[in-house]
């Protein structure tokens, strides 16, 4: 049986940084080929980044990635890596120059073999209709005596496509290249994928995925082979960049297998291409590969909330951020999550006391700077309040609405003079009923936990605690943030109680509302009182401008604000 030796680059690629990426793939390959690797794959879009969203649309960009694949080819030739062929996601075109989600095969100093993504996403977070036109071609090549049929991430996705195809075309490996961003449990739902995918094409199946964030969307790696039989060859760790080789004992290509243009499932063409027909034997000292453990499921989803902030903070060229800590449990771990992700040197905190917070927030405050490390200052609004009082002489809720806004003035200016980016500390219950004050508390340039329901924010709290404990650190929260009551502190003795359902009904509901997309009958039949459920799901609906104003933040669910549910803002609909 020939052999590969199979290097898959699980690396994070910056959107429009062409010139970064393209070093990258060169910097990967080289590691890959040092360690013996025989073809070497990169992501979906590895040389644009991905998602590149409109830039799609711009003929410049489509055309500085095709340049840079073809400069690409002939520096890895230059740079000695010319012998080992180089699959790479880029940004192409059509014969009718509409363009195109495209991979490629690097060898020899050219571009071998190019294809474009034949399935296109477009659901969820995804539009690919709106920028891509589908591809119809199979490409296969043959490397070492081994056919390798080439698909990018959706081309398994969606049922009877690529994988029967691959089998139909006689490949001995069918290798994909993904951009698949994370969502809770979705690692379950891969390899369950890429099992049956195999199982239709009758060979391993390498899965390739990309690390790292771009805006809203968080990549977790999690790169997997499998075997015909289903059977788990290797798997990467999640959230970790890096090379994984794989030895692989591949079924030798048919020579006579199949011809250029043939048809096969789907009505794909398949356009065969000889790198090398030569079959190596299996290496004397085979890389052993392992299968990286799971996390767990707070803890994969604390790796996505830090993975999510770090990129967004780096990438967007900031060193540091600025939060408003109140001693309570949201901005407790957003700083835990900020302290992780760009280090406590680089997290600045602000207490801003008013005539109503209560000495224990101010505690917690201080108490989590201790902990963490993080740099610490208190500014009381008191003397800016009462000028804004003695002015304005409000009352109700435009006077507790104002303690919020100045705050989130105080915040900015900060921002402004030092040069760190606000982090915003709303959670997913309280945006989706609106329970935050626009142009207060919801500044900010990043909303680390936008996307986690409150609920789930005391379970992040408690797991983090406990993963310092065990490792022998100290908790970065403090005890009293996690345990007391959810209060805003806007008004004497004020609890979030007051104005919602308590967080373990209401999260319940919101479940069943926004991620489920059940209406308001449905829900009411599930046993919760309709009077409740009313309130919850009017209080969503009109809550729609606030969400719209709210900051970018990390993507963990199935259904986050924005992209996975589009909600026009002036909508009279009031019927779940
Ligand atoms: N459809 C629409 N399109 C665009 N703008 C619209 C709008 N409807 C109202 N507005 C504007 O929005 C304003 C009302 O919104 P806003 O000023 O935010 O005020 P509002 O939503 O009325 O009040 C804020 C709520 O959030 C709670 N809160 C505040 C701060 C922190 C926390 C916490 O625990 O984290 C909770 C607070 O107790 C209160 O219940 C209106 O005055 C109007 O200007
Ligand atoms: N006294 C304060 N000092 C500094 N920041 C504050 C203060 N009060 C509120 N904030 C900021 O406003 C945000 C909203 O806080 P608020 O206490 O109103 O509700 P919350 O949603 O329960 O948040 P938390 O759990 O962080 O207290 C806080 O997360 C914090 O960033
Ligand atoms: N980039 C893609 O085609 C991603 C779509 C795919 N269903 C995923 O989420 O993994």
């Amino acid at each position: 049986m020939p052999h590969l030796r199979l290097a898959l680059s699980q690396i994070d690629p910056y959107v429009g940084d062409i010139a970064r990426n393209c070093d990258e793939v060169v910097r990967w390959t080289r590691h890959a080929a040092e360690r013996g690797a025989q073809l070497v794959a990169f992501p979906e879009m590895a040389l644009t980044g991905y998602p590149v969203e409109d830039l799609a649309l711009r003929r410049s960009f489509v055309q500085a990635s095709r340049d840079a694949l073809v400069e690409l080819a002939a520096r890895l030739a230059a740079e000695g890596l010319g012998d080992v062929p180089v699959v790479v996601g880029y940004l192409g075109r059509s014969a009718e120059e509409a363009p195109q989600n495209c991979a490629a095969v690097l060898h020899d100093g050219r571009v071998a073999t190019r294809f474009a993504k034949h399935y296109l996403p477009n659901y969820g977070v995804f539009d690919e209709y709106r920028y891509f036109v589908p591809g119809d071609q199979l490409s296969v090549v043959r490397v070492h005596g081994v056919d390798v049929a080439l698909a990018i991430c959706e081309d398994i996705w969606q049922d009877g496509g690529r994988a029967t195809a691959a089998g139909q075309a006689g490949a001995g490996l069918l290798l994909a290249v993904n951009g698949s961003p994370y969502e809770r449990e979705k690692d379950d739902v891969r390899l369950e994928l890429v099992r049956r995918r195999a199982a239709e094409a009758g060979c391993t199946l390498a899965y390739l995925n990309m690390v790292g964030a771009q805006d809203e969307l968080v990549f977790d790696g999690d790169s997997i082979v499998v075997d015909a039989a289903g059977e788990v060859l290797a798997r990467a760790p999640q959230f970790a960049e890096g090379c994984i080789l794989v030895d692989l004992d591949l079924p030798a290509a048919e020579a006579e297998a199949g011809s250029p243009g043939e048809p096969v499932a789907d009505g794909l063409r398949v356009e065969r291409t000889v790198l090398s027909s030569e079959p190596l034997p299996a290496p004397e000292h085979p890389v052993v590969q392992g299968v990286a453990p799971r996390m767990g499921d707070e803890e994969e989803i604390y790796a996505a909330l830090v993975t999510g902030t770090r990129a967004y903070v780096q990438k967007n060229g900031f060193r540091s951020v600025l939060i408003g800590l109140s001693g309570g449990i949201d901005s407790a771990l957003v700083a835990a999550i900020a302290v992780d992700a760009v280090g406590a040197e680089n997290v600045y905190g602000i207490s801003m006391p008013s005539a109503y917070s209560s000495q224990h927030s101010r505690d917690d405050a201080a108490e989590l700077a201790r902990r963490t490390g993080l740099h610490f200052r208190t500014v009381p609004i008191a003397p800016m309040f009462d000028a804004y009082m003695g002015q304005l002489g409000l009352t109700g809720l435009a006077e507790e609405n104002l303690q919020s806004r100045l705050r989130g003035t105080l915040l900015m200016a900060v921002s402004n003079q030092e040069g760190h980016i606000v982090l915003a500390p709303g959670n997913k219950s309280e945006l989706a009923v609106g329970y935050s004050t626009l142009y207060g508390d919801s500044v900010g340039a990043f909303g680390p936990i936008k996307d986690v329901y409150k609920t789930l924010i005391f379970r992040l709290a408690r797991w983090r605690n406990k993963a310092a404990e065990e490792r022998g650190e100290t908790p970065p929260i403090p005890e009293n943030s996690i345990a007391k009551p959810p209060s805003a502190e806007l008004r004497p003795g004020q609890v979030d109680t007051d104005s919602l359902p308590d967080y373990d009904l209401l999260d319940a509901i919101l479940e069943a509302y926004i991620e489920n997309d059940h209406g308001r009958d449905a829900i009411v039949a599930a046993g919760f009182d309709p009077a409740v459920v009313d309130r919850v799901v009017r209080l969503v609906d009109t809550a729609e401008y606030k969400r719209r104003q709210y900051p970018p933040g990390p993507k963990i669910s199935l259904k986050a604000f924005g992209r996975d549910r589009r909600l026009p803002i002036t909508n009279r609909w009031r019927r779940g």
